[in-house]
């Protein structure tokens, strides 16, 4: 079932997609060796998606994602689905990395735009707080021999009931889009 006020034009997705030109062996090294798990962790996490209706947030009418309940520090919250690929995606906005070869000869992302769960609402914090509350965090399931996942999880301060969760996206990636 999607969350609440999942938006009609996007698949809802808690696991990977994999894009049709995802050869079987990036499959079978993003997927890793035991395949445990392919989704969420049980239940749903701890965050509501929730339209920005207060003027002067940059991101008004679009989409944010807020904490439910209070979310200790250092906590894992979710991870961040949606199609594994291995093209080149400037143009998006929900694309993640994912991995890189040491020899730069495959990039893998997830990008998010048209299947994923609630972490591709969540915005970075410039221009709303001070500093972001939440980061990515690397993992690989199953004692590093399962899925490779990117978890968000809460920084030092934890979150109180009802803060949006703030990434930094990055220099980056506000770099690309200027202008
Ligand atoms: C990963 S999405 C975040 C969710 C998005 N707000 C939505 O409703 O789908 C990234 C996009 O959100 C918006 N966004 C996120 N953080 C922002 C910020 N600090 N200032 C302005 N726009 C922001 C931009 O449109 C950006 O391209």
């Amino acid at each position: 079932m999607n969350p609440p006020h999942w938006p009609s034009t996007i698949k809802y997705s808690p696991r990977y997609t994999f894009d049709s030109k995802i050869t079987p062996e990036i499959k079978a090294l993003i997927q890793g060796s035991t395949s445990k798990g392919g989704g969420q962790s049980s239940g749903r996490p701890p965050v509501v998606i929730r339209r920005i209706d207060l003027q002067g947030h940059p991101a008004f009418g679009e989409y944010g994602l807020f904490a439910t309940k209070k979310i200790p520090p250092k906590t894992f919250i979710l991870y961040y689905f949606g199609e594994v690929h291995s093209d080149d995606r400037p143009d998006s906005n929900y694309d993640l990395s994912l991995y890189r070869a040491p020899d730069s000869s495959v990039h893998i992302g997830i990008d998010a735009t048209a299947t994923g769960n609630e972490a591709r609402f969540i915005n970075d914090y410039r221009g709303i707080g001070e500093r972001f509350n939440v980061k990515f965090v690397e993992e690989r399931l199953a004692g590093n021999t399962g899925e490779l996942r990117i978890g968000i999880w809460s920084d030092s301060s934890g979150l109180k009931k009802g803060d949006e969760l703030l990434l930094s996206y990055g220099k980056d990636f506000w770099k690309a889009r200027q202008g």
